[in-house]
């Protein structure tokens, strides 16, 4: 077997590891979104690219409904209602199986868009990627903090979702590193966007921090508010037991049982937690009591300094008129927890004739008080030290805040514990932070994406100019590379006057104004000057030729060519022959006058063979075999001479 050779591969068998024992731990939405994002990394990395971004799109929608369920508005769907749907799909599920923890749900999504996106930066796989990274170090340094109280919407990922999800960045991030070729647009196309996420990442911990801090002050204040209207409830049935106990002082005599009963009753309405009126005689036997269930029937006739010992101390001083008393917290004689309230009873001129016993049983009192709260908002709990007299409300999810406060009941300081219910609490949550949140990383995204392109095109844009540049450049080269080639094609190089074809192409055109002339030119002895002066003398002897024929012909609108070595012929329309033979002559003694010399200090001259076109269609070349005949007559006898060829 051969033993992978990329990093990335083992790191990818690093995460798929990490991310299988989550799953076996737990399986919820996180952890089986971890395993189909592994799953994708694999595709990818044996380069079934269909099958990858299948698995990342099954992770996306998988992640969706959690999304949705963090920025909905409470509005629109409740979390009752998304609680609902949860253990619908799954029974007795929690809306944690199917909701990641947001800041897991945006990681993996971010994750499996840019899987989505084939790595492509022009797509803007790394500002996901970066945005994922961003994301898991907010987590990390989150869990490294830590949260007091604990957060009630746990954003961040558990200890082993954390761990997979670092790998999982990193073998990614091996994975792409190779592809982005083009590193410099990146670079200065992600700083702004990672500058605008980090900001937005800032923003929406503090508004959340700000908003659970918020909550937990306003769930303590609830229950603040609501020891305080029991505590008036209480004390409302203490005024009532006054009113009750001073009523006797009306009476000259102790009450009698249908006096008792018919008072008591009418109390007993108000305040159903009583579980009895009772009447207390001065040696503390039970003689009256309302209402005549059975089991206070069965009280009626005991001396409660006998029955119960432990409110002895609470009675006496209520049965010597002397001060109103409440036992501790003590088992009811009907059972259950309960307090009782002595209250002194006293004849019109103040005669202490006995006392009134309230018992007030803790579990009614607190059915009575709580009955008209809410169930669902929190779970309520009254207890003594740990001894719990009574329970309301739901925890199926309780929330993570206990918020506890002294609920004092006669002389007995009792503890209630609050905790609001979960579901109660995340309803009270705005999802503005969470929607801000999301828009942001929309935004930088989009950042991105034309910072990008616009680096791109303006890169593209200074290369297209460069190239422009090149090519303006190339043409100029290349036109005057032309030109020069087209002066060369109608021109000698050496002279630069006019060469042959040029010559006869003008001589075609140039043929209405007759007569015309055509003069043919020969150096005399021009081989002696390149044999005994040298090429370059000949050169130079040639250009001066040129330029002074050129000079002169030009003067009467004809045009002087170099024909060939040493030959010269000029073209001279409208010009008639006597006039030629002239033109000829003032060029041959202008020759000569040049200074131009032989080694032997003799004159540079020329010879010339004039010839007149009169009438007629012209054909050049009987006019030049004709001035050759004329030229040739002047070397045969003696050159430095014009002649006139035959004329028609
Ligand atoms: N330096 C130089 N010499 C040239 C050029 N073209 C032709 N020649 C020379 O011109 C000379 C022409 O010689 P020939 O035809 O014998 O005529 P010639 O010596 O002038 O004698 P005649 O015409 O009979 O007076 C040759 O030696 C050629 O090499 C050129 O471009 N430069």
């Amino acid at each position: 077997m051969r033993l992978p050779t990329r990093p990335a591969t083992w790191w990818l068998i690093l995460t798929s590891a990490a991310a299988a024992v989550g799953f076996a731990n737990a399986l919820s939405i996180s952890t089986v979104t971890l395993i189909t994002s592994t799953l994708a990394l694999w595709a990818s990395l044996i380069q079934r690219e269909v099958l990858a971004r299948s698995l990342a799109g099954l992770t996306l929608v998988l992640l969706l409904p959690g999304f949705l369920s963090y920025i909905t508005p409470e509005g629109w769907i409740s979390t009752a209602q998304w609680q609902a749907w949860a253990s619908g799909v799954l029974s007795d599920s929690r809306l944690e199986t199917w909701r990641a923890p947001l800041l897991v749900t945006l990681t993996l999504a971010l994750l499996a868009l840019s899987l989505l996106l084939r790595q492509l930066a022009r797509l803007g796989a790394p500002v996901l990627l970066a945005a994922a990274l961003l994301l898991l170090c907010t987590q990390l340094i989150d869990r490294i903090i830590g949260h007091d109280p604990p957060t009630l919407l746990h954003y961040n990922a558990s200890g082993g979702a954390l761990f997979t999800l670092t790998l999982m960045i990193a073998t990614h991030i091996a994975f792409v590193w190779s592809h982005w070729r083009d590193k410099r647009y990146i670079g200065s196309a992600l700083w702004p966007a990672i500058t605008l996420m980090l900001l937005a990442l800032l923003l929406w911990q503090q508004q959340h921090r700000y908003m659970e801090s918020a909550l937990y002050q306003r769930t303590h204040a609830e229950g603040k508010e609501l020891i305080s209207r029991l505590t008036s409830d209480i004390q409302a049935h203490r005024q009532a037991m006054r009113r009750f106990s001073r009523f006797w002082q009306l009476l000259d005599e102790a009450p009698s049982a249908q006096q008792w009963a018919r008072q008591a009753a009418d109390y007993h309405a108000d305040f159903r937690y009583f579980l009895n009126i009772a009447f207390i005689a001065n040696d503390s036997q039970v003689t009256h009591v309302y209402p005549p269930t059975l089991l206070n029937r069965n009280i009626q006739g005991q001396r409660l300094f006998e029955a119960q010992p432990s409110g002895r101390q609470a009675l006496a001083p209520a049965l010597q008129g002397e001060s109103k008393g409440s036992t501790g917290l003590v088992e009811l004689l009907q059972g259950g927890p309960g307090i009782i309230y002595y209250w002194p009873i006293k004849t019109a001129n103040q005669t202490p004739v006995g006392a009134a016993a309230m018992a007030v049983s803790i579990p009614m009192l607190a059915d009575i008080l709580f009955a008209p709260l809410t169930p669902e908002h929190a779970a309520l709990r009254w207890h003594d030290n740990g001894n719990v007299l009574a329970r309301f409300g739901t925890s199926t999810h309780p929330g993570p805040w206990q918020h506890h406060y002294t609920l004092t009941l006669g002389q007995e300081p009792l503890t209630l514990s609050r905790q609001p219910n979960r579901d109660y609490l995340l309803s009270q949550m705005q999802r503005l932070p969470s929607i801000g949140l999301s828009i942001a990383l929309v935004l930088a995204y989009l950042l991105y994406l034309v910072l990008y392109t616009f680096k791109r095109l303006g890169e593209q844009h200074r290369a297209m100019r460069f190239s422009n540049h090149m090519l303006q450049r190339e043409i100029k080269k290349r036109s005057q590379l032309q030109k020069e080639v087209e002066w060369l094609a109608r021109h000698d190089e050496l002279t630069g006057i006019a060469n042959r074809r040029h010559f006869l192409e003008r001589a075609r055109d140039d043929t209405q104004a007759l007569p015309l002339s055509l003069i043919l030119c020969d150096i005399d002895h021009f081989k002696r000057i390149n044999d005994q002066l040298g090429h370059l003398v000949g050169d130079d002897y040639l250009k001066a030729t040129a330029k002074l024929g050129a000079a002169l012909i030009e003067q009467h609108g004809g045009i002087f060519a170099r024909y060939g070595g040493e030959e010269f012929v000029a073209w001279l329309p409208g010009v008639d022959h006597q006039h030629a033979l002239a033109i000829a002559e003032q060029l041959r003694r202008q020759m000569m006058a040049l200074s131009l010399a032989h080694a032997d200090d003799t004159p540079l001259t020329l010879s010339a063979g004039v010839v007149t076109h009169t009438q007629g269609e012209v054909d050049m070349p009987r006019l030049m075999q004709a001035a050759d005949e004329a030229l040739y007559r002047t070397k045969t006898q003696g050159r430095n001479r014009v002649a006139s060829a035959k004329t028609d």
